[in-house]
């Protein structure tokens, strides 16, 4: 194998979004330095944690280890208030077949049918973790705020993004990808306050993930490095700021706030 870095996660918009973050963030890495949980002989762990984070850690623990090389998971769903938290973990599974998005959210509409405008508080919530071979585990979380819509809005992404629209904004987030799908991933990016495809999720990261994070960036551009393909931010001590890509936005790429 070839792949210097993996992604853990068997579902392909999982897999094109994180690959669309990454590809700015590490300078030379290329698609085919990026092994997935797709690929012949990948682990398929049973995903029995009892948190978002919990289930991203069985998902990069596995693939790290089967191919020694450092994993990227991600464990998301959406939250209702009045639910008690529910779908979360089970979102992927909600109407009893994993990756039905239909009919999960044909089912969640369902449920929540006779529960007035007022009351659909919801949250999109992920976690994203990244573990090394040599046992360095890094963790973030976070949600983005909003309601939960009567019916479906929208053609673009998959999931619930159809029936979801964040706080403060007036389209559902499958209306909202169709803008972000058409400028590229890249420049959407750049715009002042923008949210990252996934939602803008995570917004807080502990001190320490912060500082594990840079170390795992720079071991990446490290590899990068013997290809000639050298990121000038390599090697040097960076500290992520509001406005320059930081070693979080890689670490949680569809996540980081820049508010
Ligand atoms: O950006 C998103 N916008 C809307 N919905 C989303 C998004 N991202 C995930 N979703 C939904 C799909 C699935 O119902 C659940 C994730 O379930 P989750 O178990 O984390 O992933 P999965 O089983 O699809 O793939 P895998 O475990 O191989 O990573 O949340």
């Amino acid at each position: 194998m070839t792949a210097r870095l993996a992604i853990a996660t068997h579902n392909a918009h999982k897999v094109g979004e994180i690959w669309a973050i990454l590809a700015p963030e590490v300078p030379g890495l290329t698609r085919e330095d990026v092994a997935s949980a797709k690929e012949p002989g990948a682990p398929s762990p049973v995903e029995d944690g009892t948190s978002f984070a919990g289930n991203a850690l069985i998902k990069a623990r596995a693939l790290a280890a089967s191919t020694g090389l450092p994993a990227i998971a991600d464990d998301s769903g959406i939250a209702v208030d009045v639910m008690g938290g529910a779908p979360g973990i089970f979102s992927a599974l909600w109407s009893g077949r994993h990756g039905a998005d239909q009919e999960n959210l044909d089912l969640l509409l369902a449920q929540m049918e006779d529960i007035p405008d007022g009351h659909r508080a919801a949250a999109f919530v992920c976690a994203a973790v990244l573990v090394t071979p040599d046992g360095r585990e890094i963790v973030c979380e976070g949600r983005q705020p909003g309601r939960l819509l009567r019916a479906a809005q929208g053609e673009h992404g998959f999931g619930y993004d159809p029936i979801f629209m964040g706080e403060g904004q007036t389209l559902s987030n499958a209306e909202a990808r169709r803008g972000r799908e058409e400028r590229g991933v890249a420049s959407w990016r750049r715009l002042p306050g923008a949210r990252t495809p996934r939602g803008a999720v995570a917004r807080r990261l502990t001190s320490r993930c912060s500082r594990d994070a840079t170390n795992v960036v720079q071991m990446l551009h490290g590899d990068v490095d013997r290809t000639g393909a050298r990121d000038p931010r390599a090697g040097t001590a960076h500290e992520p700021t509001a406005n320059s890509p930081s070693s979080t936005a890689l670490i949680c790429p569809w996540g980081v706030a820049r508010s």
